[in-house]
């Protein structure tokens, strides 16, 4: 029997079965929630033959939960969609997602990265949408298998029209995956955006892992800078670094802005440790060679909204346009690998200096 928060779930389909998706709808799903996975055929005809296998902290479970891989398999229209693809592939998922909306369905974008809520915003047909966010670090180890990495837990906003979040967040919780809800998802998105861009255009570029970034006091140098310009565009569009499940952001932003040396001894050792075993989320896309990765809904959104508010973002808008090139260049990405001297001269960072 399900208990009373999941019970009260409605119908609810995850878009995109990734290690997000497969995650979030194998919890519930192992709770009795009405949930069913959409996701690529492999992924589908895995979890449907031998189940989904979900690897957490202190359980390892298989679950049973109906996998799919287009809407028009789901028996029933459902009343919420969790929008677990990649930012990048939310564009080619619109059509279904308008379809769904126009049955009826609420739709909550977990997306990392700022961008993806405002190209749902620009829908006209999608009256109740909600933003998201996961603060666990989770990784795929097969098709049907994935393992959460960090502890961790949800965070909720409204973004229009009613969704249940109340319901899922009590729901999520239940299982062990702590959630709540914040009011602007302003705040929750570019809260996030600031622990995603840590150690993450850098590593990505330099294949090194973020223990390795935080070591050398010239790269934590760049760190805190993109980190201090995020935050200026933030406060500068009257958006508050907020609490997330596990991550006193707050508390982050204020360590970020104290002297390099003191920033980087209070920060370093936490922060390599933030997403487990997991490469940082633009190593593993730019690895995927698809030419693409989320930089332009991280970096990029910082150097976009720097632009438009007059406040200088140098460092987040060179490392998107480095990973950019990068990820459609393969040349370019080898002038980098294990080379931060490299990444320092076109960063225009002289070698050597640890520039504030
Ligand atoms: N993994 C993590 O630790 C965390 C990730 N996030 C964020 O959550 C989001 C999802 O990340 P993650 O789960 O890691 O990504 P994944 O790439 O693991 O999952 C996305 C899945 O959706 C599939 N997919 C994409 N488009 C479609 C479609 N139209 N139809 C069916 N399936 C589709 C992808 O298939 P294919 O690959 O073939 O396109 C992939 O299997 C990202 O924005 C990420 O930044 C947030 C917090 C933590
Ligand atoms: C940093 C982390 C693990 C969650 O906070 C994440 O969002 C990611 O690696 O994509």
């Amino acid at each position: 029997m399900p208990t009373e928060p999941v019970a009260s779930l409605p119908p609810t389909l995850i878009y995109g079965a990734g290690a997000v998706g497969c995650l979030l709808g194998g919890v519930l799903a192992a709770a009795d929630a009405p949930v069913t996975l959409l996701g690529r055929p492999a992924v589908a005809e895995a979890v449907n033959e031998q189940g989904l296998t979900i690897v957490q902290p202190s359980s390892t479970r298989r679950i049973r939960i109906p996998a799919v891989t287009s809407i028009d398999a789901i028996s029933a229209p459902p009343a919420l969609v969790l929008l677990t693809v990649k930012a990048y592939a939310v564009a080619a998922a619109l059509p279904d997602l308008r379809r769904l909306a126009a049955s009826g369905a609420a739709i909550v974008a977990l997306q990392n990265g700022v961008g993806t809520v405002e190209t749902l915003l620009a829908e006209p047909d999608m009256p109740r949408l909600a933003s998201g966010t996961i603060t666990a670090s989770v990784m795929r180890d097969s098709p049907a298998t994935v393992r959460q990495e960090t502890t961790g837990g949800v965070m909720l906003a409204p973004v229009r029209g009613g969704v249940p979040l109340d319901q899922l967040a009590a729901a999520l919780t239940a299982t062990g995956l702590p959630a709540g809800v914040v009011p602007r998802y302003q705040d929750l998105t570019w809260s996030k955006l600031l622990l995603n861009i840590m150690a993450n255009a850098t590593s990505a570029l330099l294949a090194l892992p973020p223990a390795a970034i935080y070591a050398d006091p010239r790269l934590f140098a760049v760190e805190r800078a993109a980190f201090i310009e995020a935050l200026a565009v933030m406060l500068g569009a009257g958006i508050r670094p907020i609490p997330l499940p596990g991550f006193n952001v707050p508390l982050l932003a204020h360590a970020m802005r104290l002297p390099a040396p003191l920033a980087r001894r209070l920060i370093a050792a936490r922060a390599a440790r933030g997403r487990g075993e997991k490469r940082p989320s633009l190593w593993l896309d730019i690895e995927r060679g698809l030419g693409t990765t989320e930089v332009r809904w991280l970096n990029g959104a910082v150097a976009d909204l720097g632009a438009r508010l007059g406040i200088p973002t140098p460092v987040n808008a060179t490392l998107t346009e480095l990973l950019e090139e990068a990820a459609r260049n393969p040349e370019r990405r080898r002038a980098f690998a294990g080379r931060p001297d490299a990444l320092l001269a076109a960063l225009g960072r002289t070698s050597g200096t640890a520039q504030a």
